[in-house]
């Protein structure tokens, strides 16, 4: 299996900087929230020396006027949290929402630009669980985890501060909970960062699964194999949960040590400061204002071990993220690239060796043939003998490993990639429609064509007649990969949406296979004239001979080498491998196919 790409190690914590980083393109909510949790912090720290005024000056001096006044004050004190506390959570959410926002733009834009080749190795599930889940666990970490973790060390250092102008011996003892909590924490994070980032990418597995299973469902009850897509799901799922279950391991064997923690030093403060009360070093005020403080402090550091697993999720995100943002995109225009403007119709190829990123061996090796303008050339062979990879290197969704590709005498990489493929009419041998009406399908890459040349260009595929016989016309609509429409339907459709195109060049990669013969033919001989009217080059892949019988050229392909060419009745003469495909498809029903047309695929 191809390595992917996506999955080599960085570093976490650069990526996780990176996220900080992009915040201060929303520096003045970042900054409205930050402010807000400073506030939301003192009014925290005030509360307790409003204990300690009430009770000592108050209380126990029986001034009923200052216990009214303190308890005043605590209620103004705890409409001031509410009011923080609402403040730091809008700005932090908006803050989050729009980095969110910013990095799914940045990942699909990078999507869309990266190359055939990267496509091929990565897998689809990791890039949405990457687009989808883990940007949502970056997004909570701004706007949860890190809020939590900055109030949380502000409240630590304050708090400290007057603690220890408070009492400093009963100070230092309680703040001695600081480093050993802090020991537990790191030791948590060390154990548990991996595991965030395997149970990230084992969700990515779990969804490859499934987004199979959703594609490929009518293979699925076609095999009866429902029973075993289930077991290989639940077996994965069973790994996933396994992986979670081994990160709340380690929260279990951290989480009751720091509460013991917490208790053992309350006992030590209640009962070393209970002693001070009645040695009078210390007032009952102060004794509960410092208890309360012991009950702040100790809350920071729950909430920063509470944040703790987050970040390290958060981190292992950012970093399968950036990893997308940051990928190689293989093909791209030259610096000194021009635009392609028009096509006198010789497309060369020199000597031109092409292989897959990862595969052992050369899927063409030195094609050399040159067009002429005009020319509709047909290619010909057995399955995978490189058809499809010599029309891939023209458009280039791949550059070739060695030789050149030109045309009109200029390298195609040479050319700007948006004008050379926008010159480049191509339907691929897999139909791919998008949910949409079938007019904004046929019109996907012109969008506001009129309906006259929709339909114009829907006559020569052939689909015009079903389409206008839909109770909503072209306004019917397709499901996303053209769900309700026949294989065929699918294949003509493909076919007028190419023909819209502003196309110099057309290439059609086997895109009449799944139409009944005679259809086939009527295609073919519509596409026969347009091909030479508006094209100055066009290339036509087929399996049938019939359909390709009035090429200019055709050339064979053998294992990776164009083996012969010339017209067909040159090739019946000079190729003993046409002649060998020629007899095995005229004892084929699709030769004679007026009177046995088989049905069009489903
Ligand atoms: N994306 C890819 N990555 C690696 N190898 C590939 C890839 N696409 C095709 N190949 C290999 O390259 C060779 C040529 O494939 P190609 O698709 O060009 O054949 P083809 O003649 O068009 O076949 P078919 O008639 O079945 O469509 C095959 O051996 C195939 O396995």
């Amino acid at each position: 299996m191809v390595q992917s790409p996506i999955s080599q190690e960085t570093s976490s914590l650069g990526s996780l900087q990176r996220v900080l980083k992009s915040l201060s393109a929303y520096r003045w909510l970042a900054i409205g929230a930050l402010v807000s949790s400073l506030l939301l912090t003192a009014a925290y720290a005030l509360t307790p020396q409003l204990f300690r005024w009430g009770i000592d000056q108050g209380i126990t001096q029986q001034n009923l006027e200052i216990v009214l006044l303190s308890a005043g004050w605590m209620v103004v004190a705890a409409i001031a949290r509410g009011l923080f506390n609402f403040g730091q959570s809008f700005w932090a959410e908006a803050t989050s929402q729009n980095v969110a926002y910013d990095l799914r733009n940045k990942i699909f834009s990078k999507i869309q630009n990266l190359s055939f080749s990267y496509h091929d190795q990565a897998q689809t599930s990791q890039l949405l669980t990457r687009v989808t889940s883990d940007i949502e666990q970056i997004r909570t970490f701004l706007s949860t985890s890190l809020m939590q973790v900055i109030s949380a060390v502000v409240t630590l250092v304050s708090i400290a501060v007057i603690l220890l102008i408070m009492n400093w011996e009963l100070a230092l003892i309680t703040l001695t909970v600081i480093p050993l909590s802090s020991w537990l924490m790191v030791r948590f994070l060390r154990q548990t960062s991996h595991l965030f980032r395997l149970v990230q990418e084992q969700l990515g597995d779990l969804n490859a699964v499934l987004q199979e299973n959703l594609f490929g469902v009518r293979v699925v009850k076609a095999f009866v194999r429902e029973g075993a897509e289930t077991e290989r799901y639940t077996q994965l799922n069973h790994v996933l949960i396994d992986t979670n279950m081994a990160t709340i391991r380690s929260i279990r064997n951290t989480f009751p040590f720091m509460f013991l923690l917490s208790n053992v030093v309350t006992v030590v403060v209640v009962g070393y400061g209970g002693a001070a009360v009645i040695a009078d070093r210390f007032s009952i005020g102060q004794l509960v204002a410092f208890n309360s403080y012991l009950l702040l402090i100790l809350q920071p550091i729950l909430l920063i071990g509470f944040a703790a697993p987050a970040i390290a999720q958060a981190a292992a995100c950012a970093d399968r993220v950036y990893e997308v943002v940051d990928a190689k995109i293989e093909i791209r225009d030259r610096p000194q690239a021009v635009p392609f403007k028009t096509c006198g119709g010789r497309i060369t190829f020199e000597n031109v060796c092409f292989r897959y990123p990862g595969a052992a061996t050369e899927a063409i090796r030195n094609i050399s043939f040159e067009t002429k303008p005009k020319e509709l050339i047909a290619i010909l062979g057995m399955t995978g003998s490189g058809k499809s990879t010599i029309m891939n290197l023209i458009p280039r969704f791949y550059d070739v490993t060695s030789g050149a590709v030109r045309i009109d005498g200029r390298d195609v990489r040479d050319f700007t990639l948006h004008s050379l493929r926008s010159h480049i009419g191509i339907v691929f041998q897999e139909t791919t429609l998008f949910s949409g009406t079938l007019r904004e399908n046929i019109a996907y890459a012109k969008p506001n064509a009129p309906l006259e040349e929709v339909i114009e260009v829907a006559k020569m595929a052939q689909i015009h007649e079903f389409i206008a016989n839909l109770p909503e016309g072209y306004d019917t609509h397709v499901g996303e990969r053209g769900v309700g429409l026949s294989g065929g339907q699918k294949q003509r459709v493909a076919i007028a949406r190419t023909l819209l195109t502003d196309y110099s060049i057309l290439i059609l990669d086997d895109s009449t296979s799944a139409v009944d013969a005679r259809t086939a033919a009527q295609i073919h001989a519509a596409l026969d004239d347009l091909m030479r009217q508006k094209t100055c080059t066009a290339f036509v892949i087929a399996q049938r001979i019939s359909t390709v019988q009035n090429a200019d050229r055709i050339f064979l392909m053998d294992k990776g080498r164009l083996v012969a060419q010339g017209t067909h009745e040159q090739l019946m003469e000079t190729s003993p491998l046409y002649s060998v495909i020629l007899e095995s498809q005229v004892k084929a029903p699709v030769q004679a196919p007026i009177q046995a047309q088989p049905k069009e695929q489903r």
